[in-house]
């Protein structure tokens, strides 16, 4: 008997193959075709779902560059989700990179000249009025999980963009843990850009307007997150690239109201702390033994260093005060110490700032800052972590000063896309004579080591784990993804580092493996949730991993039914 799952379909004729969803393209069978209208609509072949993989491929192939590939793909999507998620799953290392970081940046800020077919919500400042019936028109009758929503402002380290990237991170989610298509929503929240290119392209197909502040755009946003709350109270909702002032700030608002995740603060917090944790693995030593120089205190930065500290005082058992002390942070005016003041220290940082008698003597510029060079000198850090989103920022005098005070140093620059990195791997290799652990927020090829053998470096990026936390939360019916949630889908990927069985092995595990890293990173999570009392289901612990599994969604195409009392 076929195990193959059944799908009652409404929809007929030119409609069924117009609708991503449904369309099978070529791989109708005999049967479909003659009972949705389609025969004399599609040529006589029938092919299989592999057959049309290997089609799509040799097109994919033809056309050389990255962008252009995007497109490609980006197309494919909008005319069968199935078929581009089976082509992507298996060529994953080689396309994840196409339609994620770092091509995506590209296709992004280049959103308005490529534009083809719109994806998802558009929820626009001056449409606000309408925001609901614009918001049901899409979800009205619809079974909804996750939303993904992002007002462009910190796209990726390329800045405003007006609009851009929730698509690409929902189809992270579907690909990469199983998240039901159907069941997404993409929102672009558009409130402006202050990106002058933008708003002088007549081509920019967002709203040509400066960016809307404060009590404005915080009403506009909370309309948003009321009707989401209103209208689908149990989907996740997943903040991405929002601005330094607004990301922060907006999770911490609504996080005790409904499930919310910023997947920059707190999904690159996660999956930095399984990387410190694999790293410490290697060196023999603890969190806690750690002294961690974070370069770049925004989003990110903040958001690694609450997470690294969180993991201090839960696994090592340290006070947080304690754990704070391990932590130097750095932005735009050097040091993060106390004479900064007020205005120069943003919100969130008042836990990380260095008492200024620790400093006197130190080097300082005319301005009085304290740049990277004289803090790795000081305080000798073990990590060395990058979210400044400027390239080069880790020079050679600074990896090597580092590299004088600790034997293995970690060093992690995790500006995206590729070109922002603060130092390239192969760089940090050379200059620490192959001693670096290192790992990088977009995918670089492994490194010649001085002894000729090649160092895998690992993509430390919010995707090897965001989807797997999302995942777990959607999976076990979760009213909110807690700290401890987040904390078990950590602990879980750090387990998985393959530098754990082979010091000379990559911190993190292959992207390659990325949907079985996010499906333990899920179970891990349900687990929690259902020990914590988070979850809405019963399950009992050694049914969550089954659970979990039946609930995901795979790109096979199943056989349809004609009804019309079915599904549209
Ligand atoms: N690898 C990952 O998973 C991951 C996740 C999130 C963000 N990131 C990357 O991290 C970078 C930052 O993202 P974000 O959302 O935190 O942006 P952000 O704008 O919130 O933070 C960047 C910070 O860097 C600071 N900065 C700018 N110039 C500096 C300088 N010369 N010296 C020191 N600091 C400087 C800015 O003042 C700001 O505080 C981006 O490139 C982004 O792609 C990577
Ligand atoms: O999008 C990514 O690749 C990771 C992260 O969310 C970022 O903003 O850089
Ligand atoms: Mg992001």
């Amino acid at each position: 008997m076929s195990s193959e799952p059944i799908f009652r379909v409404a929809l007929r004729g030119q409609t069924i193959i117009t609708i991503p969803r449904w369309n099978k393209g070529t791989a109708f069978t005999m049967e479909e075709r003659k009972a949705f209208g389609l025969t004399g609509r599609l040529p006589y072949r029938v092919n299989t779902l592999d057959e049309q993989c290997d089609r799509a491929y040799d097109q994919l192939e033809a056309r050389p560059e990255p962008l252009r590939k995007n497109t490609f793909l980006q197309s494919l999507k909008d005319q069968n989700w199935v078929l581009y998620y089976a082509l992507i799953s298996r060529h994953l290392e080689e396309l994840t990179p196409i339609i994620y970081t770092p091509t995506e940046a590209e296709a992004i800020s280049n959103y308005s000249h490529l534009f083809r077919r719109s994806e998802g919500l558009y929820l626009t400042f001056p449409q606000q009025d309408v925001m609901e019936q614009d918001f049901l028109e899409q979800t009205r009758g619809r079974d909804i999980d996750l939303i993904v929503c992002s007002d462009a402002e910190q796209i990726l380290g390329i800045g405003d963009q007006g609009v851009g990237i929730a698509t690409a991170k929902a189809a992270i989610y579907t690909l990469l843990a199983g998240v039901n298509p159907s069941k997404t929503l993409s929102v672009t929240l558009d409130v402006g850009t202050d990106n002058e290119e933008l708003l002088n392209d007549q081509l920019y197909v967002g709203w040509p307007h400066k960016r809307v502040r404060g009590e404005e755009y915080d009403q506009f946003i909370d309309k948003f997150v009321q009707l989401v709350r209103k209208h689908h109270p149990h989907c996740l909702l997943h903040f991405e690239d929002f601005g330094v002032n607004n990301a922060k700030r907006l999770l911490d608002i609504y996080r005790d109201k409904h499930a919310v995740f910023n997947d920059d603060v707190q999904g690159t917090g996660a999956v930095t702390l399984a990387t410190v944790m694999a790293a410490a693995g290697v060196t023999e030593s603890t969190l806690a033994d750690q002294r961690i120089v974070i370069y770049g205190a925004g989003t990110a930065g903040l958001g690694i260093a609450r997470q690294l500290r969180d993991g201090m005082v839960t696994l090592d058992n340290i006070s947080i005060s304690d754990a704070n002390k391990r932590f130097y942070m750095l932005d735009r005016f050097g040091l993060i110490k106390e004479s900064l003041g007020p205005g120069k220290i943003r919100q969130g940082l008042q836990e990380f700032v260095r008492p200024d008698d620790e400093w006197e003597g130190a080097e300082t510029n005319d301005k009085g800052e304290i740049g990277l060079l004289e803090v790795v000198r000081r305080v000798k850090p073990t990590v060395l972590i990058g979210c400044s989103t400027q390239a080069g920022a880790f020079t050679e005098e600074v990896v090597k000063e580092m590299e004088k005070g600790t034997e293995r140093p970690i060093i992690l620059p995790l500006s995206n896309p590729s070109k922002l990195h603060e130092c390239t791997p192969q760089n940090a290799n050379d200059w620490t004579n192959g001693k670096a652990l290192l790992a990088t927020g977009s995918p670089f090829p492994p490194c010649k080591m001085p002894n000729g053998k090649e160092y895998i470096v690992a993509e430390c990026n919010n995707a090897l784990i965001y989807p797997g936390l999302g995942f777990g939360a959607i999976a076990s019916k979760s009213r909110s993804l807690t700290d401890t949630m987040i904390i078990a889908g950590t602990r879980r990927l750090a387990e998985l580092a393959p530098a754990l069985k082979d010091p000379d092995d990559a911190l993190l595990p292959d992207f390659g493996n990325s949907p079985a890293v996010n499906l333990e990173v899920a179970v891990a999570v349900a687990q929690q949730a259902i020990e914590e009392g988070t979850a809405g289901v019963d399950w009992k612990k050694e049914e969550v991993r089954e659970k979990v599994k039946e609930m995901q969604w795979k790109p096979i195409y199943g056989q349809y039914v004609y009804d019309e009392d079915g599904e549209r």
